[in-house]
């Protein structure tokens, strides 16, 4: 009998950036319906970890196996089945943010009726009404960050990459946030999310791993246990100790 393959598959990955290693032999695995939060300081590699599951970076070494697909031999239908959310979304200043939705949803292969209802429940769910008219280089921030999150979304991608999902969203939006990652879970995709903070993946994350300095140091389900993973953290932070890995 085989296994059915995990959606997401790192294999010994190894980036370097600027003439020095940003992460180093990763290796792991995300199922559906997983929400993996990927902790780490800044400069950890998470970013660089997620660019390269989205396809933007190369890995140097190792491979990168999406619904068991190579994403080096694969790469268009590896990025079909993801959404990605970067550190800093890139966005067309002079276009509004419906103009945005629809590009975008163009781009994702969707046409007619099918763009039409991507964008209208895209809209619906990000609280997007409001700003439709408006230009994307006229927006805050956190709206611009709204955007950026409805654009990974509008396909219903099977593996979402959120690259700290959360910046500049006030209160309200990190809940609403919150409640799209877990509703994305629930309908079988899988989610993996960088952050810096703690209290980001204890809120929405399942599964916690922590980088240092381009190394998984600590990859575990969280069990409630709030204050050892914190001091898990602050020893992986503060000593670079290894950890269960
Ligand atoms: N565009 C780049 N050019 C050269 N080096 C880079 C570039 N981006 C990141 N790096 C380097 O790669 C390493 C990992 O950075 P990365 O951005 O992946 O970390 P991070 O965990 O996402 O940090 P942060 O939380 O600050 O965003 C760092 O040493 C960083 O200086």
């Amino acid at each position: 009998m085989t296994l059915p393959h995990p959606l997401l598959k790192l294999d010994q990955v190894r980036r370097h950036r600027a003439g020095r290693p940003a992460v180093e032999r990763l290796s792991l695995t995300l199922d559906r319906g997983q929400i993996l939060g990927l902790l780490g300081v800044n400069g950890a590699g998470k970013s660089t970890t997620l660019a390269m599951i989205a396809g933007a970076l190369k890995p140097d070494e190792g491979r990168i196996e999406l619904d068991g697909q190579d994403f080096a031999t694969h790469p268009a239908l590896a990025r079909g089945l993801l959404g990605w959310l970067p550190e800093r979304a890139p966005h067309w200043p002079e276009l509004t943010v419906l103009e945005h939705l629809q590009a975008h949803a163009r781009l994702r292969g969707l046409r007619a009726g099918g763009l039409k209802q991507a964008c209208e429940s895209t809209i619906e769910r990000l609280e997007l009404a409001p700003l439709l008219r408006r230009l994307a280089g006229v927006l805050s921030q956190g709206q611009r960050q709204r955007l950026g999150l409805a654009c990974a979304l509008l396909h219903k991608p099977r593996l979402l990459v959120l690259d700290e999902p959360a910046n500049a969203l006030d209160p309200v939006q990190v809940a609403a946030l919150r409640k799209v990652i877990r509703e994305e879970a629930a309908a079988g995709a899988a989610v993996i999310l960088s952050t810096h903070l703690l209290a980001e993946t204890t809120a929405v994350c399942d599964r916690v791993a922590i980088l240092h300095e381009g190394r998984l140091r600590h990859d575990a389900a969280l069990d409630g246990d709030h204050a050892a993973l914190e001091h898990t953290f602050f020893e992986i932070a503060m000593n670079g100790k290894d950890q269960a890995a």
